[in-house]
């Protein structure tokens, strides 16, 4: 493991950066500004895997032309609870963000709703999506297949994505109840930064070509991930591969890699977010038992124990204090050198 350096980018700088790279790699300019905005919130929140080091794979997914550079994703109201969005091959996160209006107006007029992306290509952490939701006051959960790089509990050979799972619960003050985590014992993008680093990973990570246990991340890479929580993350897993792939008509995670053809590209898919309004269940009772569930959060901080998205929200206060975000010199050197 080599020693690095830090650079300091105002988040202007960052987002500045991040136009430059996409828009160089011949991303449209509302793809770059809904990408730029992830880009930006995941490296302010410190979630070093889906942040900056993100442009190297959107510049390397660019390059195998899987992603529709200008797609102009369309809204589209298929039924009282359900709202889809034709991603139209670009980026979920334009999509997500067109899509939003109506799944929040379906939510509030019928208690409950779910959005469809379809025919995108996702990177991104699902966090911020979460927290659009939950600004709104509904309760959220969202989740996508990926590639198949995860084996099953109880097999060695890849089938899954890293399916991510998020859930976000609004609560007085700013910040809502979140978790976001990958079914897969660490996001992918976890064991790439690893391997760029020259770190080793833990077992139980994943296993090489030939089965066996590996603290190599180069080796996990090339043979298969592991679940987190064994059979459990597994048929999370599984869940995900329905209701995220078969259930909107969009692709599993093993459907998505045959369609990447070795390309090397960022999955694609779909994604499904379901929002709740508590007033739908509860009407005007809502505020007494949403205070309800301040006893639970209060009962799992009076123990010592940490809520889901503490450390993320700290360091976005931080980053914030500062007016910016930290990066390391060398993952600086190569977003300048994909401007070559
Ligand atoms: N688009 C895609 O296809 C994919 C995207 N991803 C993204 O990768 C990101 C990282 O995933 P992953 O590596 O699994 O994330 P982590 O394991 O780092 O974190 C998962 C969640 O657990 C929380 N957490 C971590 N430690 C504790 C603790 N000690 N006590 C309480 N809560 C804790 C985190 O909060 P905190 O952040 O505050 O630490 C976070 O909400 C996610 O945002 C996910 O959406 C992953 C797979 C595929
Ligand atoms: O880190 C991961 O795992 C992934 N992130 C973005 C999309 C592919 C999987």
């Amino acid at each position: 493991m080599t020693a690095d350096t830090a650079i300091f980018l105002t988040f202007d700088a960052l987002a500045d950066l991040s136009r430059r790279i996409l828009r160089h790699h011949g991303l449209g300019p509302n793809q770059i500004e809904a990408v730029t905005r992830t880009i930006v919130a995941g490296e302010r929140d410190g979630c070093a895997s889906h942040g900056a080091y993100r442009l190297i794979v959107c510049a390397a997914t660019l390059a195998t032309g899987k992603v529709i550079r200008d797609a102009d994703p369309e809204v589209c109201d298929s039924a009282p609870g359900l709202a889809r969005v034709d991603a139209g091959g670009g980026y979920a996160q334009l999509a997500f963000e067109r899509g939003l209006p109506l799944l929040v107006e379906k939510a509030q007029a019928a208690g409950i709703a779910a959005l469809a992306i379809n025919n995108c290509v996702h990177f991104a952490a699902l966090w911020p999506e979460i927290e659009a939701v939950t600004d709104q006051g509904l309760v959220a959960l969202a989740c996508t297949p990926s590639h198949a790089w995860v084996a099953p509990a109880g097999g060695r050979k890849p089938l899954f994505g890293t399916n991510p799972l998020a859930f976000g619960w609004p609560r007085p003050g700013p910040y809502p109840f979140v978790f976001d985590f990958a079914t897969s014992a660490v996001a992918r993008g976890e064991i790439e930064l690893h391997c760029r680093s020259g770190r080793k990973i833990p077992t139980g990570w994943g296993i090489d070509r030939e089965g066996n246990d590996t603290t190599d991340p180069a080796a996990a890479l090339a043979g298969a991930m592991l679940t987190f929580g064994g059979h459990k993350g597994s048929a999370l897993s599984a869940m995900i591969e329905l209701i995220a792939g078969p259930l909107i008509g969009d692709m599993t995670s093993a459907e998505s890699l045959t369609a990447d053809e070795g390309a090397g590209s960022s999955p694609i898919g779909g994604e499904l977010i379901v929002a709740i309004d508590p007033s739908g269940f509860l009407g005007d009772a809502a505020a007494q038992h949403m205070n309800r569930a301040e006893a639970l959060f209060e009962g799992i901080t009076a123990q010592g124990a940490r809520l889901p998205s503490q450390r993320r929200f700290a360091a976005r206060e931080q980053s914030q204090e500062r007016g910016g975000v930290t990066l390391a010199r060398t993952l600086h050197d190569d977003l300048l050198r994909l401007l070559d």
